[in-house]
């Protein structure tokens, strides 16, 4: 078994939605990243890559790479799900947390699980998705950004 866990963080800027777990989430503010900006995605991915001792999101996906500008996060999360079967691993469970003021992810949270379920070809009972303000502390608390924190546990295929 591997255990793994990643964290990422992406700052509102202009817009009016943000994208996360894969789902397009109405907001009043954008999220400013290279790619979409998926901060559930990336963590996960962070976490896989974790566990399987293979370095971060950005050596996978460079974000001086023009390829990833604006890039849909799910192909990362696919890309770490093919890496996970090659190095003989499948996938025990995965939790994550965001943390933001708002967008209220919880109404949003059985399509996200349905989102990365299929990505990484596992069952939903395998996929946790949970949500928390700080009671307004911190740059989350002040609505500056919105954070995310994943774990993994690996088993082998
Ligand atoms: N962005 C968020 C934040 C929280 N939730 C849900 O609300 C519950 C209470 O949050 P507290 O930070 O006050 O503990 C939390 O357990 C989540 O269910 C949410 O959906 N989206
Ligand atoms: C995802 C990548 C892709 O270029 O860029 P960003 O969207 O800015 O996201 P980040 O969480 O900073 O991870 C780094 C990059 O891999």
């Amino acid at each position: 078994m591997r255990i793994g866990q990643g964290f990422d963080v992406h700052a509102f800027g202009d817009g009016d939605f943000v994208t996360l777990g894969g789902v397009r989430v109405p907001h009043g503010r954008g999220l400013l990243a290279h790619s979409d900006g998926d901060v559930v995605i990336h963590a996960l991915c962070d976490a896989i890559f974790g566990a399987l001792a293979l370095g971060d999101i950005g050596q996978h996906f460079p974000p001086s790479d023009p390829r990833w500008r604006g890039a849909d996060s799910r192909q990362f999360l696919r890309h770490a799900a093919a890496l996970m079967a090659q190095q003989g691993y499948r996938l025990g469970n995965a939790d994550v947390t965001v943390i933001c003021e708002a967008p209220k992810v919880g109404p949003h949270a059985p399509t996200m699980r349905q989102n990365l379920a299929a990505d990484l070809g596992c069952d939903l009972a395998q996929i946790s998705i949970k949500a928390t303000t700080t009671e307004k502390l911190g740059f989350t608390g002040r609505g500056e950004g919105i954070a995310a924190q994943a774990c993994v546990l690996l088993e082998r295929a």
